[in-house]
C-alpha cells in the first residue's frame, strides 16, 4: 500500500484495533493500557480525521457505535494521567518501590504497641495533623514507617508516602517532595486530577518552583477544591520517613511549617505521619508549631521491656531462620538461650545491632558458631560497636602471611576507606573508575564485607553502608589501637582529592554536545546529563574541594589543584551548571580560598578571587544557559581578568570585534536579577548571611549575599513593598507596603507568620526594637503603629502628627521612639504607653530620616528643607544644624557614633564641622549618594559607582554593599577595591 493510502486507512484501522480490544477478555491490565494507547490515537486521529473525511467518519462511526462514549471517557483519562506525568517525582520515594523490595517490615509481634497507637491516631477525628516519631539512629523508625504504609494501603487511607534516603538521588533532598506527593494523592483521590492539571497547565514549570509554591499550587489548593465536590469526609494519611535525610536543613523546617496548614482541609482529615532522628533542626522546627498541630513519640525512650521483648522476638526468629536455612547442620542447641539473651543486651535499644549480628551469622562464607562466640568475646571486653564490627574486621586478616595482610590492609583502605569517606554513595563501576583500579579488585575486597555494606548484586547500583556506625567505628581514633584496618580519615580525603581531580581532568567544552551556545539548561533532559557525564565525573565535579580542605598535607594538592583550574576552570563552571550546582562552584571556592595562605600559595589565591568574581558577575547567565560562559561571560570579562587571560583561546572565533571592556573587575561583584520593578528597599539580615529586597513588583526577595542564590521570593503583598526590615535575631522580616499592611515573614523559610492590618494608607517605614518585642510602623495615614511581632496584636496607634509618617527609629535601649513626618516635626514617643514624649520643631521641610547615635544620646533628623539637626533626645534640645545641598534621606551613624552619614556628606561630630569630611582610618565605610550616583568611602578611599547604579536604597553588612536599582536589579558592591 502508498504511503498516502496506509495514511487514509490508518485511523479505522486504530479504531478497529479499539474494538477488538474491547470485545477481547484478556488480562485486565493488558487491556487498561491498549485502551488508553488506541484510545489516545483514536481521539486525535478523530479529531483530525473526521471533518476530512466523510466516508471515513460514517465507516468510525459505525465501528464504533454505542462505544463512542467510552473512548471519550477513556481519553480524558489518559489526558488526565499524562498531565500527571509531567510532574517530576523522585524515583523510588514510594514505601514499595522496586527498589524498596528487599527492605524489612516489623516481625510480626514487635512494636505492637506502637502500631496500634498510630493506627488510632490515624482514624480518630480528634488526631493531630501531624504525628512525629522520632528515635536515635538504627531504632527502627523506618521499619516502622514501611508496615503504617502498609497497614494505611489495606485501610485504603494511604495518600502517599516519601521516603529520604541520603545520596539517593531526589530522595535526598526535597525538591521533589511536594510533585511526588501530590501525584500520589491525585491518583487516589481521582477529583482533585483537574485541579493539579490546572497547575500545572498555568505553570508547566512549577516543579521547578520554590517549595512554598509547590505546596501551595500543587497539593493545598487542589485539596482545598475538593470541598467543592461535597463528599464524605475520609482520613488520608501522608508518610513522611527520615526527614532528617534531606540534604538541607532550612527546608526540613520549610516543610515543618507547611505541613500543619494541611490541618486546615475541610474535605478531608488530613494527617501526616512523620519519622526522623532527632536532628537540631527538625526539633527546633517542631518547636515552633503549637502543640495541636502534632503529637510526637520518642522511640529510643519506650519502656525497655518492650525494647527487649520486640529485639528477642525479632533475634530468635531470624537465628531459627538462619539453623533452618544453613546448609551444613549447626549444633542442636545452638545458639542457646543465654547466648541470644547476651545478643538482645547487647542490641538495646538499636534494632540495627541485632540487625547487623544476624547478617554476620547468616553470612555463608563464615562459620556461624565460630563467628557467635567472637561477637560475645568482644562484647566483653568493648563497647556495642567492637562487638558488631571487630569480629568481621579480625577475620579479614587472620591466617594471612605479613605480606598478604599488608597487601589487604593498603587495598582496605582503597576500597573500603573511600565508601565511608564518599560524600555520596558510587558503583562498583564508577568507584573502580574513581580510584583507577580494577572492579575485580573492589568486588574482591567487598565480598567479605556483605553484612556491614549493602553491596547490590548490580555494579551499577551504589554500595552504601547498612548503617553509618560502621563510619563511625571505622574513623574513630580508639580504632586505630584496635585494628590495623583503621582507616585515616585525612589520607583517604588527600587521596580522594587527588583522584577526584584526576577523573575532572576529563572535562572538556560543550561535554553534552549541545547543539547551540544558547541553549537553555531548562531544554536539556536530565537523560542527556547522566549520559554524558558519568556518576563518577558529576562526583568528582562536585566534591574535589571538599575532599581537598579536609586533608593534611595541603601544598601537594594544592598545587594539583590550581593546575586543574587554570585548564579546566571553564568546563568545570560548565557542567555545574549543567548539574544546576552553580552556587556550589562559589562555595567550593570559599572553602578553598579560607584553607590557602596568602603568603604560600599566592597564585592560587589570586586565582581563586579572580575566578569568584567572574562567577558571581555571569552567574545568572550560566545558571540559564550553560555554554553562554564562553560567550556572554568571556568576551565581557574585564581584559586584564586572570580568567580571560588563562581562557583567551575558548573565546568565540565568530566574533570579529569584541566589545570594548574595563581593565579591571569594577566594584560590581554581582547583580542580583528577579523583581520585575523597581527596588524600593533593601535589608541585610543580622548576621549577614540574607539580604531582603521589596520593590515595586510587590514582592520581597531573599538572598544568599555570598553566591547570589535566590532563596525565598515572598508573595502575598497586593502594593509595593516600601520597608524591609530584619528583627534583631534575624528570625523575623516584616515588610511594609503601598497595600497598607505589614507582613512578617519566617526568612529561613519564606513562611508568612502574621499580616498586620490596621493602617488606613502606604507604610513607608518599619523598625524593630532592639530587644525585638516590638515593630513600629509609619504609615501616610499620619500614624505610627506599635505591634507585638509574636502575636500581631496592636499594642499602640500613636497619633499627633498632622501629616504622613517617612521615618521611624528606635532608640538603642529601647525607650524611645522617634517619627519623622511630612508635618516637618520628629516626635519622641514613650514605646512601652504610647504618650508622646516631645514635639521636636525646627525644620521647614518635611522630616525624611531620623537615626539615634549608637549611645542613644544624640538623635539625627534629616529633612527635605535639605538640613540635618542634631538634637538631645531626653531635653528636645537643639545641639547642632548644617544646611547642606539637597534634601537628606538616608541619614546614619557611623558604628562608633563620631560621624553622621548623610547622601551628600559625612559629618563629624565632634569637631560639629560640617566640611562632609571623610571618616578616620577605622571607618570601614560610608555610603553617600552625589548627583545620583553612589560613592562609597572605604578606608579614607572613594569609589564613584558606575553611572547606571542610580540606586534607590542601599544596606550593608559589613563586607559588602547592596543597593536596589530603579531597573529591579539588586547589585552588590564590594568595598576592597
Ligand atoms: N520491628 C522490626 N522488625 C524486624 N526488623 C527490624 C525491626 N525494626 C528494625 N529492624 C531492623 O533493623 C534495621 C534498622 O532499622 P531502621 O532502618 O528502621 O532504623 P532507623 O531508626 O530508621 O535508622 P536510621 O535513623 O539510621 O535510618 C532494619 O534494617 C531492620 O533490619
Amino acid at each position: 500500500m502508498e504511503a498516502a493510502g496506509l495514511m487514509n486507512h490508518f485511523p479505522c484501522l486504530v479504531i478497529r484495533g479499539i474494538c477488538d480490544y474491547s470485545d477481547s477478555h484478556k488480562s485486565k491490565e493488558w487491556q487498561g493500557y491498549a485502551a488508553m494507547v488506541a484510545a489516545a490515537y483514536a481521539k486525535d486521529l478523530l479529531c483530525r480525521i473526521i471533518p476530512q473525511q466523510v466516508e471515513g467518519e460514517q465507516r468510525i462511526l459505525d465501528i464504533l457505535g454505542p462505544r463512542i462514549d467510552h473512548v471519550g471517557e477513556t481519553t480524558d483519562r489518559i489526558d488526565r494521567n499524562l498531565s500527571l506525568d509531567r510532574l517530576p517525582f523522585a524515583q523510588g520515594a514510594e514505601f514499595d518501590s522496586f527498589m524498596a523490595r528487599h527492605e524489612d517490615e516489623c516481625l510480626p509481634g514487635t512494636r505492637t504497641e506502637i502500631l496500634d497507637q498510630i493506627r488510632e491516631w490515624a482514624v480518630s477525628p480528634q488526631g493531630k495533623c501531624i504525628f512525629w516519631l522520632n528515635g536515635m539512629a538504627g531504632t527502627g523508625k523506618s521499619t516502622i514507617s514501611r508496615t503504617v504504609a502498609k497497614y494505611l494501603r489495606q485501610d485504603k487511607s494511604l495518600g502517599a508516602s516519601f521516603f529520604f534516603k541520603r545520596g539517593e538521588g531526589d530522595r535526598g533532598n526535597a525538591m521533589k517532595l511536594f510533585p511526588t506527593v501530590a501525584r500520589q494523592i491525585a491518583l487516589c483521590i481521582p477529583e482533585m486530577i483537574t485541579s493539579v492539571q490546572n497547575a500545572v497547565d498555568d505553570d508547566p514549570g512549577i516543579a521547578m518552583k520554590g517549595m512554598k509554591e509547590q505546596f501551595d499550587k500543587l497539593l493545598f489548593q487542589p485539596l482545598l477544591c475538593l470541598e467543592e465536590f461535597g463528599r464524605q469526609i475520609r482520613t488520608v494519611v501522608i508518610v513522611i520517613d527520615a526527614l532528617d535525610e534531606c540534604d538541607d536543613d532550612k527546608d526540613m523546617r520549610l516543610i515543618l511549617q507547611l505541613l500543619p496548614q494541611l490541618h486546615k482541609l475541610k474535605a478531608l482529615h488530613l494527617r501526616v505521619f512523620l519519622t526522623s532522628r532527632p536532628e537540631t533542626p527538625i526539633r527546633l522546627g517542631f518547636k515552633k508549631l503549637a502543640n495541636h498541630d502534632y503529637e510526637d513519640l520518642v522511640l529510643h525512650e519506650i519502656c525497655e521491656e518492650l525494647i527487649e521483648h520486640d529485639i528477642s522476638l525479632y533475634l530468635n526468629h531470624r537465628l531459627s531462620e538462619i539453623r533452618t536455612d544453613r546448609e551444613s547442620p549447626l549444633p542442636i542447641n545452638w545458639p542457646g538461650s543465654t547466648n541470644v539473651q547476651k545478643l538482645v543486651a547487647l542490641s538495646i535499644p538499636l534494632f540495627i545491632f541485632a540487625a547487623t549480628i544476624c547478617r554476620i551469622l547468616e553470612d555463608p562464607y563464615w562459620d556461624p558458631v565460630n563467628s557467635l562466640a567472637r561477637i560475645l568475646t568482644y562484647r566483653n571486653n568493648g563497647s556495642k560497636l567492637d562487638g558488631t564490627y571487630l569480629p568481621v574486621l579480625d577475620r579479614l586478616l587472620n591466617a594471612q602471611s605479613e605480606e598478604q595482610k599488608t597487601q589487604i590492609v593498603q587495598e582496605f583502605h582503597q576500597v573500603v576507606g573511600t565508601i565511608v569517606i564518599l560524600e555520596s554513595p558510587l558503583s562498583v563501576i564508577s568507584l573502580s573508575r574513581l580510584l583507577g583500579c580494577s572492579q575485580e579488585l573492589v568486588r574482591l575486597r567487598l565480598k567479605p564485607l556483605h553484612s556491614l555494606l549493602n553491596v547490590p548484586s548490580d555494579d551499577v547500583m551504589p554500595v552504601r553502608l547498612f548503617h553509618l556506625s560502621f563510619r563511625d567505628f571505622l574513623l574513630d581514633p580508639e580504632t586505630r589501637k584496635k585494628t590495623p584496618l583503621w582507616v585515616d580519615e585525612k589520607e583517604i580525603h588527600r587521596r580522594l582529592a587527588k583522584q577526584c581531580l584526576h577523573v575532572c581532568g576529563n572535562l572538556r567544552r560543550n561535554i553534552c554536545g549541545l547543539p547551540s551556545d544558547g541553549t537553555e539548561r531548562a531544554k536539556i533532559a536530565r537523560q542527556t546529563i547522566d549520559n554524558c557525564l558519568s556518576p563518577e565525573l558529576q562526583y568528582a565535579c562536585r566534591y574535589w574541594a571538599n575532599h581537598l580542605v579536609q586533608c593534611t598535607d595541603l601544598n601537594d594538592v594544592i598545587h594539583d589543584a590550581l593546575f586543574f583550574l587554570r585548564r579546566h576552570f571553564l568546563h568545570w563552571v560548565e557542567t555545574m551548571s549543567l548539574l544546576g550546582l552553580v552556587s556550589e562552584v562559589v562555595e567550593m571556592l570559599d572553602l578553598l580560598r579560607a584553607v590557602i595562605s596568602d603568603d604560600n600559595q599566592p597564585e592560587m589565591c589570586d586565582f581563586l578571587h579572580d575566578s569568584k568574581r567572574f562567577v558571581l558577575k555571569f552567574r545568572q547567565i550560566v545558571v540559564d544557559a550553560p555554554l553562554q560562559l564562553y560567550c556572554s561571560g568571556l568576551i565581557y570579562a574585564p581584559r586584564m581578568a586572570i580568567i580571560r587571560k588563562e581562557f583567551e583561546d575558548e573565546l568565540p572565533d565568530w566574533i570579529s570585534q569584541l566589545p570594548q571592556v574595563d581593565e579591571k573587575w569594577s566594584a560590581e561583584l554581582q547583580a542580583l536579577e528577579g523583581h520585575l520593578g523597581m527596588v524600593l528597599s533593601v535589608a541585610f539580615s543580622p548576621d549577614g548571611r540574607l539580604l531582603a529586597s521589596g520593590s515595586d513588583d510587590n514582592i520581597v526577595r531573599l538572598w544568599d549575599p555570598a553566591t547570589g542564590a535566590l532563596h525565598q521570593t515572598l508573595e502575598g503583598h497586593s502594593g509595593r513593598v516600601l520597608s524591609v526590615a530584619f528583627s534583631p535575631d534575624g528570625s523575623l522580616l516584616a515588610s511594609g507596603s503601598y497595600d497598607n499592611t505589614v507582613r512578617l515573614w519566617d526568612p529561613a523559610t519564606g513562611v508568612l507568620h502574621q499580616t498586620l492590618e490596621g493602617h488606613s494608607d502606604w507604610i513607608w517605614s518599619v523598625a524593630f526594637s532592639p530587644d525585638g518585642s516590638l515593630l513600629a510602623s509609619g504609615s501616610y495615614d499620619n500614624t505610627v503603629r506599635l505591634w507585638d511581632p509574636a502575636t500581631g496584636v496592636l499594642h499602640q496607634t500613636l497619633e499627633g502628627h498632622s501629616d504622613w509618617i517617612w521615618s521611624v527609629a528606635f532608640s538603642p535601649d529601647g525607650r524611645l521612639l522617634a517619627s519623622g513626618s511630612h508635618d516637618n516635626t520628629v516626635r519622641l514617643w514613650d514605646p512601652a504607653t504610647g504618650a508622646l514624649h516631645l514635639t521636636l520643631e525646627g525644620h521647614s521641610g518635611r522630616v525624611l530620616s531620623v537615626a539615634f547615635s549608637p549611645d542613644g544620646r544624640l538623635l539625627a533628623s534629616g529633612s527635605h528643607d535639605n538640613s540635618v539637626r542634631l538634637w538631645d533626645p531626653a531635653t528636645g534640645v537643639l545641639h547642632q544644624a548644617w544646611s547642606l545641598e539637597r534634601p537628606i534621606t538616608p541619614l546614619t551613624f557611623s558604628s562608633d557614633g563620631s560621624y553622621l552619614k548623610t547622601n551628600v556628606g559625612s559629618l563629624d561630630i565632634q569637631s560639629r564641622c560640617d566640611n562632609h569630611t571623610l571618616g578616620p582610618p577605622h571607618v570601614n565605610l560610608e555610603i553617600f549618594v552625589e548627583h545620583r550616583e553612589w560613592i562609597i568611602l572605604n578606608r579614607k578611599k572613594v569609589l564613584l559607582l558606575p553611572a547606571d547604579s542610580r540606586a534607590t536604597c542601599a544596606a550593608t553588612n559589613g563586607s559588602m554593599l547592596a543597593l536596589g536599582q530603579p531597573s529591579g536589579r539588586v547589585s552588590f558592591i564590594q568595598f576592597r577595591v
